[in-house]
């Protein structure tokens, strides 16, 4: 019934908030995310519950600094043993390479399996407008592609982008490179704050590996319900 390939995203903003959601999901979420609001708000005890739970951890705290910094960040986030860690691609190639040799290190010191690292690539909150509002001089899509190139020279084992830029994400890096599409909105969802948006069953099929879920799930009238037909549309695709 569960499929490592939906990540559910648990913005809450406590402890109790995210033990009653999974509580409530049971054994049909095996992933979960943890981004900025839980974090900053419950701390690492938020990873350590869902260890405990025996789920995968997706820990989305979107380092961007110099490189010295977002690596020793980094590495000291990988002592949390979280399945996959993000870190923004604008922050630039040397960041990110940086950081992927000093999760890699610090893994092997622990002994731990080394978490995978994603590159933020354009946020599927952003249109072509407001990418030009900040300067951008290409298209979105091209920009998602240079970044996924460069990610893929530092060493990083995937992107999260816009299910829109999954299929030549695809072709461009390859059938191992890991790609995180958040901005999934099913049928029976609304759009809320999300721009670049498809369907769950259609990002599959575009190329993506995993989908992060959240307001459809977490906000929905019955959560339960939600992620069964999620689920059921998805098992629809085969990984
Ligand atoms: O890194 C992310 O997960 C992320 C990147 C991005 O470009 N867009 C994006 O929506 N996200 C995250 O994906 C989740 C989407 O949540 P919903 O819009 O409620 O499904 C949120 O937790 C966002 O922080």
């Amino acid at each position: 019934m569960a499929d490592d390939r939906l990540i559910t995203a648990l913005d809450v903003h406590t402890l109790e908030d995210m033990k009653r959601l999974v509580t409530t999901l049971g054994d049909r979420v095996s992933f979960y995310k943890v981004g900025m609001e839980l974090f900053y708000s419950a701390g690492p005890d938020t990873v350590r519950y869902l260890k405990d739970q025996g789920k995968h951890v997706f820990l989305d705290l979107k380092v961007h600094d110099i490189p010295n910094t977002a690596a020793q960040s980094i590495r000291a986030l990988t002592r949390l043993g979280a399945d996959l860690m993000t870190l923004h691609g604008t922050g630039g190639k040397a960041m990110m390479r940086a950081a992927a040799d000093a999760v890699a290190e610090e893994a092997a010191k622990l002994n731990i399996a080394r978490p995978k690292l994603l590159a933020v690539t354009i946020l599927t909150s952003m249109d072509e407008a407001a990418w030009q509002e900040i300067g951008g001089k290409d298209t979105v899509a091209n920009a998602v592609l240079n970044l996924a190139r460069l990610a893929k020279e530092a060493g990083i084992d995937g992107t999260v982008s816009s299910p829109h830029e999954a299929k030549e994400i695809r072709a461009l890096n390859g059938p191992d490179f890991l790609i995180v599409t958040p901005g999934i909105r099913p049928s029976f969802a609304a759009a809320n704050d999300q721009k670049r948006i498809t369907t769950p069953a259609q990002a599959l099929r575009d190329g993506a590996s995993h989908l992060v879920i959240g307001r459809p799930i977490t906000q929905a009238a019955d959560p339960v319900v939600a992620a069964d037909k999620i689920l059921e549309e998805i098992q629809e695709v085969h990984a």
